[in-house]
Parts: structure tokens; C-alpha cells; sequence
């Protein structure tokens, strides 16, 4: 362990993982003993669905190596074994443009894909579909934005030009039966313009709803947003969009995201983007910085007595408090019948920035 700088992953036993990480010890004894789980609190929906997007917006941005395609695949492999349902693969974008992403074919082909689970990918434009259609992607997603300036830095054309591609995409990928998700970067602030009006926001989410993408993910891109820029926000969108296909994707710059998603939730969404271990960042945003947490949020979700998985007891626990300066890990419990624990060791990227 440890050759690998940026992602770093593998496999212990409990014991293994005391003796190699006694700083953890109290943490993991403690999340061993039966899920104290709370009763569902009033006010919240019953089940969240959780989008992991660790291993794309997660990795996109990792600037000192490019993590090798085999621990990428091997990443996913071990996530999908931990109860999510969905998690976001790759991007079928320029190389030149996302390094991180040049080897989404062999990463799409590569990953064991469990019965079940969704893998999503992101296509900007019917040359990244049709190669995610060849590498075996069954789900797609298109990527817009509620600022110009950012749709021009991150991909190169301005919103209008954007949404004709988007419908070719959306167009192509109904004929095939293929579900399209739609996100909207900047739609609590923009790292080039700053304020975003509710208006813009709320107009393409609508129209990437319109032209056929189930589900909208609004993204508070450089986590910038707080509950009550969240709420304003989605109760213009709600006005066009239900809050069932609905979705919000946070980064964390300023430790709101728990606090934005926990608004949205009492708002009626139920489907929330989330990075393992608060990896992420988009390349063209400069100052984001991780995406919320998956363990953290499935700490909260547990604490309201919400579901997440029909089938999974919860056991996502962060045991390091990143405001202590150490490296953030995230212990991922597999299913308790199997008794093994993985710990992922990551270094997130966007906090170090
Ligand atoms: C969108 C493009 C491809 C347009 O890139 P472009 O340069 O404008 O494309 P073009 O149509 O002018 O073609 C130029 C070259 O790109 C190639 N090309 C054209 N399309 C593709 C493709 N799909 N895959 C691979 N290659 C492609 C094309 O073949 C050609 O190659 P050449 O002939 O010069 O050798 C480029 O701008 C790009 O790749 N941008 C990267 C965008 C990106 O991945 N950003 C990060 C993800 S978004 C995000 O993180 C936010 C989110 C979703 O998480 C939510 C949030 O937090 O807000």
C-alpha cells in the first residue's frame, strides 16, 4: 500500500485492520456492535436514494498522478459490493480536456457490473454516447450549466449550444431505452460570475426535464450554497420540476452540504450525489472542494432513522474528523453477514487546494 498516492484501497480483516490502524480502534469496535438504528423521523421521506459519484467526480480532478485504471476498476468493484445502488463510472469526455477520464472505455469494460446496480456514466455530446454505448453503458447522464461562463470553461459551448447536444443525446439514448440523467452545475453560484438567478437555474432545469432526462441533479458546484440559498432555490425549480425527479449533488467548501442536503430533504427530494470519503472537485471550477461525504451522509440518514438500502444495514462510518488534519479515510462495512471491512485511504483532493 501506499505506491499509490491518490487512491489507495484494500482489503483487511477486522483484526488487520486494528493492528495496522489502532488510531481507529475505539471507532470500529463501536460500529461493530449492532446498527443502533433511530426510529424514521417525521418531516423526512422514507428512503434516499444515494448516487455515489467517487470514482467520476471524485477522480476527475486528481492532478498528481493519474490513478491507474486497474484500481479504478477494482474501486468500483469493492463499492459496489457495499449496498449502493447506483455509482457514476467514468466520463466519455475529451482526454485532453479530463486526463483523469481517457481510459473510460477500459474502466467501463473493466467493472464487474452486480445485478442491481446502475452505472451511470457522463456523455456531453453523441460521440461520448456512442463510445459509452460500445464500452457497455447502459445509463447515461448529460452535464449543463446554469452560468454561460461556465458552460463555455467546462464544455466549450455556450448553454444554448449545450442543450441542442443534450437532446441528440437524450434523443439517441430513448430510442435505445437507455435512461439520461440531466445535472446543473452552478445552481447556487457560479466560480466565474458568482450569483446565478433563480430564473436561469430553474430554465435549464427545465429544459433537460423537457427534452426527456428522468431525473435533474442540481449541483452546488463550488459549494457556495447554504439552506437558505438551497431552499429559494429549489422552491423555484419545484414550481416546474416534482421533487421526485429531483436530485442534489454538494460540495462541501463551506461545510454546508449536510446542512444544504438536510434542507432539501425536508423540501421533498430524495435523492442525493455523494463522493466516498468527500473526494471530488470539477476541473473548471476552480476552489471547489469535495463533494459531501457518502459515509457522512449515510451517518445522517442513519441518524433520522431514513432508509437508504432496502437490503443494507447501515455501516458507513467516517472515523477521522478531517478538521484534525489527518488524512480522510472512509470505512466502508460490507454486508455484516460477510464480516469483512475495506478501508478506501484517499486523498481528497479538494480540500488540500
Ligand atoms: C465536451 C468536450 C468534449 C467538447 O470539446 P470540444 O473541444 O469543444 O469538442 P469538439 O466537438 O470541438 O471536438 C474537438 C476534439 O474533441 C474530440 N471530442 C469531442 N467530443 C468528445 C468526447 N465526448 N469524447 C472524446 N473526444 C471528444 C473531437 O473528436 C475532436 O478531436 P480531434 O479531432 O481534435 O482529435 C470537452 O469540452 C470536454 O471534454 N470537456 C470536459 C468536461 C468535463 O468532463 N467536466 C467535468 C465534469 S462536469 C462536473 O464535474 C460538474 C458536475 C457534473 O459534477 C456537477 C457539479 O458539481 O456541478
Amino acid at each position: 500500500m501506499g505506491n499509490v498516492p491518490c487512491a489507495v484501497k484494500h482489503c483487511l480483516s477486522y483484526q488487520q485492520l486494528l493492528r495496522e490502524h489502532l488510531w481507529i480502534g475505539d471507532s470500529v469496535a463501536g460500529a461493530l456492535e449492532p446498527a443502533q438504528e433511530s426510529a424514521q423521523l417525521s418531516g423526512f421521506p422514507e428512503y434516499v436514494k444515494i448516487v455515489e459519484v467517487g470514482p467520476r467526480d471524485g477522480l476527475q480532478n486528481e492532478k498528481v498522478v493519474i490513478v491507474p485504471t486497474d484500481i479504478k476498476i477494482e474501486f468500483i468493484n469493492q463499492l459496489s459490493q457495499t449496498g449502493l445502488s447506483v455509482i457514476e463510472v467514468t466520463s466519455f469526455v475529451s482526454s485532453r480536456w479530463i486526463p483523469q477520464m481517457a481510459d473510460h472505455t477500459e474502466v467501463m469494460k473493466g467493472i464487474h457490473q452486480y445485478p442491481g446496480i446502475r452505472y451511470p456514466v457522463l456523455t456531453p455530446n453523441l460521440q461520448g454516447f456512442h463510445r459509452a454505448i460500445a464500452a457497455g453503458a447502459t445509463e447515461v447522464s448529460v452535464f449543463g450549466a446554469a452560468s454561460e461562463s461556465f458552460s463555455k470553461k467546462n464544455i466549450n459551448c455556450s448553454i444554448e449550444e449545450s442543450m441542442k447536444k443534450f437532446e441528440e443525446v437524450v434523443k439517441s439514448a430513448r430510442h435505445m431505452n437507455i435512461p439520461a440523467r440531466g445535472y446543473v452545475s452552478c445552481a447556487l453560484g457560479c466560480p466565474y460570475e458568482g450569483n446565478i438567478t433563480l430564473q436561469k437555474v430553474t430554465e435549464v432545469s427545465k429544459r433537460l426535464y423537457g427534452m426527456g432526462c428522468y431525473e435533474i441533479s442540481l449541483g452546488d458546484t463550488i459549494g457556495v450554497g447554504t439552506p437558505g440559498s438551497m431552499k429559494k432555490m429549489l422552491e423555484s425549480v419545484m414550481k416546474e420540476i416534482p421533487p421526485r425527479a429531483l436530485a442534489v449533488h454538494c460540495h462541501d467548501t463551506y461545510g454546508q452540504a449536510l446542512a444544504n442536503i438536510l434542507t432539501a430533504l425536508q423540501m421533498g427530494i430524495n435523492v442525493v450525489d455523494s463522493a466516498v470519503s468527500g473526494l471530488g472537485g470539477c476541473p473548471y471550477a476552480k476552489g471547489a472542494s469535495g463533494n459531501i461525504a457518502t459515509e457522512d451522509l449515510i451517518y445522517m440518514l442513519n441518524g433520522l432513522g431514513v432508509n437508504t438500502e432496502e437490503n443494507w444495514e447501515l455501516g458507513f462510518l467516517t472515523v477521522t474528523s478531517r478538521a484534525s488534519g489527518r488524512e480522510p479515510r472512509a470505512i466502508l462495512k460490507w454486508p455484516v453477514e460477510e464480516q469483512t471491512l475495506i478501508i478506501l485511504s484517499m486523498r481528497n483532493t479538494g480540500r488540500q487546494e
